[in-house]
């Protein structure tokens, strides 16, 4: 029983064109074509574009599947043909039990009902009877916390209120199988730890399957993943982790961005010594190695030395550690028309994973910005094993009598 598929999907598969009028005019095609017994479902006419290409998983109870990629990669169509929402052009998708869905925002719910009604138009359509619905209502209104608006048409929602209802309904409903897009960011902190709190208590009676950009919060909740990329699965499987690597790679640029300068320092040179080796021109530190980082600035009319900042931040641009700056006594020169200076932190227990250096020199006294840059260096960790909190901190067990 609780490790039955609930979800079962074949080569799926659904196109779209992008112009309009074509679009029309192929439909008038297929649907004379589709009469007489001869569809193409299978390939593509000019204009025309696979939205969702050859997609195939199984779903048992108690999983969650990630659907990860860049925008218009496919996923929201995925989710609405597994809604029944649109109709694929190949494959097909099999469902045991009941499916609670929070797609779009607003869909499912009619705008000029209240919110109350709409509860139960939609566990209506879900197979509850009105008695049932009767006992689940005050639930999920409180889940929502949107009494004082329950009986106003959810037109004049506001888009969190509507997320908050749609959330509500979709997981009050004891779904078989939840589909969850973007939409549920759109809550306020509170609600959205209220819905993870949620998603973590149904999963063991549940299938799941969640789409985000949130890379976090996917390797928290997901254990089997699909990396989609024009419609395909790029990469498909229950390493999370390898799934989310490959995400950011297609995201990872190497351009720095001066954000501000007042043209007395140049930045001349910035690199990681030390390094282990170079991926795609990306320096890679191993766990524990020494951060040595050389800074070669030309100065133009600096006179005295500034204070350095150094921010570094992860792969989604979260700052996760300041290199605490040099003090006067720090002993720096300017030699030549140039300040070098060597930075370095012994062992760095920063976990595997991308992260860039944001660069910033203040004056000494009076704190003036003379020069931010922000990527001015990216750098790639490297460790054998998965991790996703920032740190990997090393640290010593021993029995205490
Ligand atoms: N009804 C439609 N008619 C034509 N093209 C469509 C239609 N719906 C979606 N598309 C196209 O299908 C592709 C996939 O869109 P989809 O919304 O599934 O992407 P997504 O991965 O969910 O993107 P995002 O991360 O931006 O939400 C896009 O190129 C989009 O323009």
């Amino acid at each position: 029983m609780n490790n039955e598929v609930l979800l079962k999907v074949e080569n799926l598969s659904k196109k779209f064109c992008k112009d309009l009028k074509t679009s029309l005019w192929y439909g008038v095609k297929d649907l004379a074509s589709g009469l007489s017994g001869n569809r193409n479902e299978r390939e593509l006419r000019p204009q025309e574009f696979w939205a969702v290409k050859d997609i195939s998983f199984e779903l048992r109870r108690g999983e969650c599947l990630g659907l990860i990629g860049h925008n218009g990669a496919g996923k929201s169509t995925l989710l609405k043909i597994l809604n029944g929402l649109i109709n694929p052009d190949a494959g097909k998708v099999t469902i045991k039990g009941r499916v609670g869905a929070l797609i779009e925002l607003g869909a499912g719910f009619n705008p000029i009902l209240s919110g109350r009604e709409n509860i139960y138009n939609n566990g209506a359509i879900l197979g509850f009877t009105r008695k049932e619905i009767d006992q689940k209502v005050e639930e999920i209104i409180d889940f929502a916390e949107i009494r004082e608006f329950i009986d106003m048409p959810v037109q004049n929602y506001s888009s969190g209120m509507k997320v908050r209802l749609g959330f509500a309904v979709a997981a009050q409903m004891e779904p078989d199988v939840l589909i969850v897009d973007e939409v549920l960011a759109v809550g306020d902190l509170g609600f959205v730890l209220k819905c993870f709190k949620t998603i973590d208590t149904i999963l063991p009676k549940t299938a799941i399957v969640f789409v985000s950009h949130g890379m976090p919060m996917v390797s928290k909740i997901c254990n089997k993943i699909i990396l989609m990329d024009h419609g395909k699965a790029q990469f498909q499987g229950e390493n999370v982790g390898k799934a989310i690597d490959l995400y950011y790679t297609r995201f990872a640029n190497n351009e720095s961005n001066v954000i501000f300068s007042d043209n007395s320092v140049l930045l001349q040179k910035i690199e990681l010594l030390n390094v282990r080796g170079y991926i795609s021109d990306i320096p890679q530190l191993e766990w524990q190695d020494d951060f040595v980082l050389l800074i070669e600035l030309k100065i133009e009319s600096l006179i005295e030395i500034p204070e350095f900042y150094i921010v570094i931040s992860d792969k989604e641009q979260r700052p996760v550690a300041l290199l605490k700056p040099n003090t006067e006594s720090s002993d720096l020169k300017i030699e030549n028309g140039f300040i070098k200076v060597e930075i370095s932190h012994r062992k760095i227990q920063l976990s595997k994973g991308t992260y860039s250096i944001n660069f910033t020199a203040i004056t000494m006294k009076s704190k003036a910005p003379i020069l931010r840059i922000n990527n001015a260096l990216s750098f790639q960790m490297i460790y054998e094993e998965e991790i996703w909190p920032p740190f990997l901190l090393n640290v010593k067990f021993e029995n205490v009598n």
